[in-house]
């Protein structure tokens, strides 16, 4: 394999456990060199612990990671790759520019200072120390530092947690124009709508596995499904574990709500094989969706189905 055609990441069999948490469960994931994608999933979904593995913070109990054919440890002491996380990494006395300067020592080249500063968006306040910026400010420094390396690929733990509309447009348009180069970014984020306007493809993840799998319009057409609500008499209940396109059942008194790909198949079963009666058919929401399928009861996707779901359209 030529060192273009290189996955930027290739994970394979990942599992993490702290203590009785089981926080990642046999997540693979390969990732080409110049995509941009999200980790999209809920608190506790084993977006962070991933993210660590990937970058060499923690070991997986089980399975391996490789970024651009190295172990994760030699792709960031050769640069390759570099990280914005949510918090920590700043010292609060320095300058803006002084913190850039000294990442920049840590490496044998790495861009000019002012350029980076310049693309995260903040060279107007290089001169100000650090603790007088704001949130959003020390994230766009994050960010610069990231860049100082020129890395090939880049990681964004929630990048934009706890800014505003417009910072988080301004921080995603600086991310967006350095990636123009042709930079892979893996970002992980709890928005369906950051997701679906920054990321060529969405990775969603639950319960430390992969879900779907897919471009953002894939993954909305997976998500678009239909609510199949009924009531059905309790001894017919055994008889709804066989039915077809449920993505998950669940139960409230005496009615039952299917969410389905195919609400026809699910009311052609309830009606010829139960006796099942007020049954109301609703579409979803992409929110109400987005819980379907990364909820507790949600039904695993393959990448399999995610086309499927973009077929079926
Ligand atoms: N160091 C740790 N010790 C114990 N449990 C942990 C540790 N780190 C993560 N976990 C648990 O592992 C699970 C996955 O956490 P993780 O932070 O990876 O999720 P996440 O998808 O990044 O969530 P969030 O969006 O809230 O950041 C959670 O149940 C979390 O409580």
């Amino acid at each position: 394999m030529t060192v273009a055609s290189m996955p930027a990441v290739h994970a394979t069999g990942l599992h993490k456990r702290f203590g009785k948490v089981h926080a990642v469960r046999g997540l693979d994931l390969t990732v080409q060199q110049g995509e941009v994608v999200a980790f999209l999933g809920p608190n506790g979904a084993g977006k962070t612990t991933t993210i660590d593995m990937i970058l060499g913070l923690s070991a997986p109990d089980q399975g391996t990671v490789s970024v651009y054919g190295h172990t994760p440890r030699g792709a960031i002491s050769r640069g390759q790759v570099a990280a914005v996380m949510q918090t920590g990494g700043l010292l609060r006395d320095i300058t803006v520019r002084e913190t850039v300067q000294l990442n920049a020592a840590m490496f044998d080249s790495s861009r000019p200072v002012d350029e980076v500063l310049d693309r995260a968006g903040i060279l107007e306040i290089a001169d100000r120390r650090v603790e007088k910026c704001s949130g959003g400010q020390q994230q766009r420094l994050r960010f610069a530092m990231a860049l100082v390396s020129d890395p090939g690929l880049l990681i964004l733990d929630e990048p934009t947690t706890g800014m505003d509309v417009a910072g988080r447009r301004d921080f995603w348009a600086a991310i967006r124009a350095d990636a123009v180069r042709g930079r892979t970014v893996i970002f992980a984020t709890h928005y369906l709508e950051e997701a679906d306007a920054y990321a060529d493809r969405i990775i969603l993840v639950r319960q430390g596995t992969v879900v779907a799998d897919g471009t953002a319009a894939q993954i909305k057409n997976l998500a678009s499904g239909r609510t199949v609500k009924a009531s059905v008499p309790v001894e017919d209940r055994e008889l709804l574990a066989g039915l077809p396109s449920a993505d998950s059942v669940a139960f409230e008194g005496a009615r039952v709500t299917v969410r389905t790909r195919d609400s026809d198949a699910v009311v052609r079963y309830l009606l010829n094989r139960t006796d099942a009666h007020d049954v109301e058919v609703a579409s979803n929401n992409l929110e109400e969706a987005f819980l379907a399928l990364t909820g507790e009861d949600a039904a695993p996707q393959t990448s399999d189905t995610a086309l499927e779901g973009e077929r079926a359209s």
